[in-house]
């Protein structure tokens, strides 16, 4: 067994141990060497830390953040060197998964043999790289990160196996499009639902085969062109009642906490846009708004803790936290009730011919289609599916603001590009369906931010049968994370993987999707899994960032908490994205040559056409969706 002690600077335990080769079974096409691998490493945390393009203004003086990032690279730099890498049987690794799902003698078996693993006799074949892992390795960063360096070193296929548990981690375009779309029968969603079946029960995220099939045919017509082309003006007026907040701010000279504020945004937008009930979480919290809170934390919580203490018999019914967590549920469960009897009376009044587009336009939400199309309202299937859109569409759009934000902040040249188009493009109201169209730079800026923080950075499967992935023959059982963060930070694919540069998709270009890119990206997944609500989110947020943009400067505030990430279902800050927003000052106005003499008494129109305006040269609008 290789040697695991720590290192000064590294926690006691050991870090991951590697067991199997590297050199002779890893995919050749992504593998590094060692030393490039520790090269491009260092590099990693630039988008996260502020290295922008020349006035980012650095944050990272945090003695802790400091230390943290040094024992990162570190850690890295072990892991690329092979330090910890021996040789094992391949026979083993299924054999574990299987015995740790027989409760707790075959959790204690699978342990063992893993221990007994680095001694066994190899044999021939293929094997998988292995990874042991201790959790104290990846404590308090965000767990992808380590992820990555692993699969700089071992490449597109590796296991990690924590304690009793083992998973397999791909990074491999090849083989994630192997499971997402071509043998995507094959797999289920594993560990996933088991984690959010508390909230979720059997709603499209979590559901799978039969189930998954007749809801995922329910609910993907609701989300018709025409459905989402009316929620532009949703998307409007909830972003202008943000700029109002920031408005505010502005002039009290107040700093603002935007990943709260993008949070809340974009619960408003989802409550009316999925059933049509207005949270008004920008402006006050009440206990709903509480609610849906609690059980989002509660979710995020259990898909990154080791131990499932909600699992346990007596703890479960005394945990305050758990006692919390019921209460929370139990009351958006009466206010789902009391939303579909409202809504289900709505159509009753209505004189109603349902067809392919169908939409109510004083009530346009899903809910509102479903329940128009026959869906049964006293289902619990109805409402577990309302749950996960309610939470699928509210932290993935906020979370990629957040991030938008805190990368508009560092690239300041990207961001007066982005004004520049968004100035020649917006009128006085809300945007509009073809303003939206026409704001392709902006789309480009959303594309990237999605490209270097995905949402979420790993997506989860189970394999339901025997496979071959990479080459290596793999059993049923195997629980798989396929780490997108890694397919959009690849070196191999990207020139300058860590630099925000939304100018690398064209705007004449195709919207970057998992097809066209071949699956090296995927911001909404791809397969017949691939997110619903596409369209919905890429509109949202372009929406939103415009109109922020238009009317605002944002800058990091000073003495800002450094931004660094954490995990939950998405990616988060680890202490807010603190900002300094500041109205923006327009530009000068400045006469062009074919402009009128104007006489002494005479003031220029503001509005006179044969004024220069800072135009973008945005090219003509076009449908920027290819549908999957
Ligand atoms: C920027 C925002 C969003 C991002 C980045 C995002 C991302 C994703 C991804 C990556 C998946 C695939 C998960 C997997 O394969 O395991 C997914 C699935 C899904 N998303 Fe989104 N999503 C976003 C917004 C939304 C919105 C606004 C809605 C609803 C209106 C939504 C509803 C869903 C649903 C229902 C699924 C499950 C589909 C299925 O399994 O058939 N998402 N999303």
């Amino acid at each position: 067994m290789a040697a695991t002690t720590g290192s000064a600077g590294l926690s006691s335990a050991p870090p991951f141990r590697l067991l199997g080769s590297a050199s002779a079974s890893t995919p050749a096409q992504l593998r590094l060497p060692p030393a490039a691998a520790c090269r491009r490493r260092s590099s990693l945390r630039c988008a996260a830390s502020g290295g922008g393009d020349g006035g980012g203004g650095g944050s990272g003086s945090d003695p802790a953040l400091e230390e943290q990032r040094r024992r990162q690279a570190e850690l890295a730099a072990r892991i690329a060197s092979g330090e910890f890498t021996v040789q094992g049987p391949g026979w083993m690794a299924p054999l574990v998964g299987r015995l740790s799902k027989l409760g707790p003698p075959g959790e204690l078996a699978a342990a063992l043999l893993t221990r007994l693993a680095g001694a066994g006799a190899a044999r021939g074949g293929p094997e998988i790289p292995q990874a042991v892992g201790s959790i104290n390795a990846v404590v308090g960063q965000a767990f992808f990160v380590p992820l990555y360096d692993l699969f700089l070193t071992y490449g597109g296929i590796f296991r990690l196996n924590f304690g009793p548990k083992s998973f397999l981690i791909v990074s491999d375009p090849a083989i994630a499009k192997h499971i997402l779309r071509e043998n995507s029968k094959a797999y289920s969603k594993g560990i996933l639902a088991e984690i959010l079946e508390f909230v979720m029960g059997t709603g499209l995220i979590p559901a799978d085969g039969e189930i998954w099939r007749v809801r995922r045919r329910a609910i993907v017509p609701a989300l018709h062109q025409k459905y989402v082309t009316a929620m532009i003006g949703l998307f409007g007026e909830a972003s202008d009642r943000l700029c109002q907040k920031l408005d505010k701010a502005a002039s009290d000279g107040e700093d603002v906490e935007m990943e709260s504020l993008f949070s809340r945004l974009t619960l408003d937008v989802i409550g009316k846009a999925v059933f049509n009930y207005d949270f008004d979480s920008l402006s006050y919290d009440n206990g709903i708004v509480e609610a849906v809170y609690v059980t989002l934390r509660e979710a995020e919580m259990r898909s990154t803790s080791p131990i499932p203490t909600w699992e346990i018999p007596i703890w479960k019914d005394i945990s305050p936290r758990q006692k919390k967590v019921n209460e929370a549920l139990k009351l958006i469960n009466t206010t789902l009730d009391e939303l579909i009897a409202i809504c289900k009376r709505l159509v009753e009044q209505e004189d109603l011919q349902f067809h392919e587009e169908y939409m109510n336009e004083q009530d346009p939400s899903i809910l509102h289609f479903l329940l128009a199309s026959g869906d049964d309202v006293s289902s619990k299937q109805l409402r577990d599916d309302l749950m996960t859109m309610l939470i699928a569409g509210h932290e993935t759009s906020a979370a990629v603001l957040t991030w938008t934000f805190y990368l508009l902040s560092k690239y300041p040249k990207v961001m007066a590009k982005l004004q520049d188009e968004v100035d020649s493009v917006l009128g006085e109201g809300l945007p509009t369906i073809e303003d939206v169209k026409k704001l392709k730079y902006t789309t480009r800026v959303i594309n990237e931010s999605l490209r270097l923080y995905p949402q979420p950075p790993v997506l989860i499967r189970r394999s339901l049968e025997d496979d071959m992935l990479g080459g290596y023959p793999i059993g049923r059982g195997e629980d798989i994370f396929i780490s997108v963060w890694n397919l959009h930070h690849c070196p191999k694919h990207w020139d300058d993987a860590e630099v925000f540069n939304p100018e690398r998709w064209p705007l004449d270009g195709p919207n970057p999707n998992e097809i066209n890119q071949n699956f090296s990206y995927l911001p909404f997944g791809g397969g017949p899994r691939k997110c619903v609500g596409d369209m919905f989110a890429t509109f949202e947020t372009v929406v939103a960032t415009a109109m922020l943009v238009k009317l605002f400067d944002f800058q990091m505030a000073p003495g800002a908490p450094p931004v660094d990430m954490t995990t939950g279902a998405t990616i988060h800050t680890t202490a807010g994205l603190k900002m300094t927003v500041t109205r923006r000052t327009k530009p000068p106005v400045i006469p062009n040559l074919e402009m009128k003499v104007v006489s002494d008494s005479q003031e220029p129109s503001r509005s006179t056409p044969s004024m220069v305006v800072s135009a973008a040269n945005v090219a003509s609008g076009e449908d920027q969706r290819e549908l999957s």
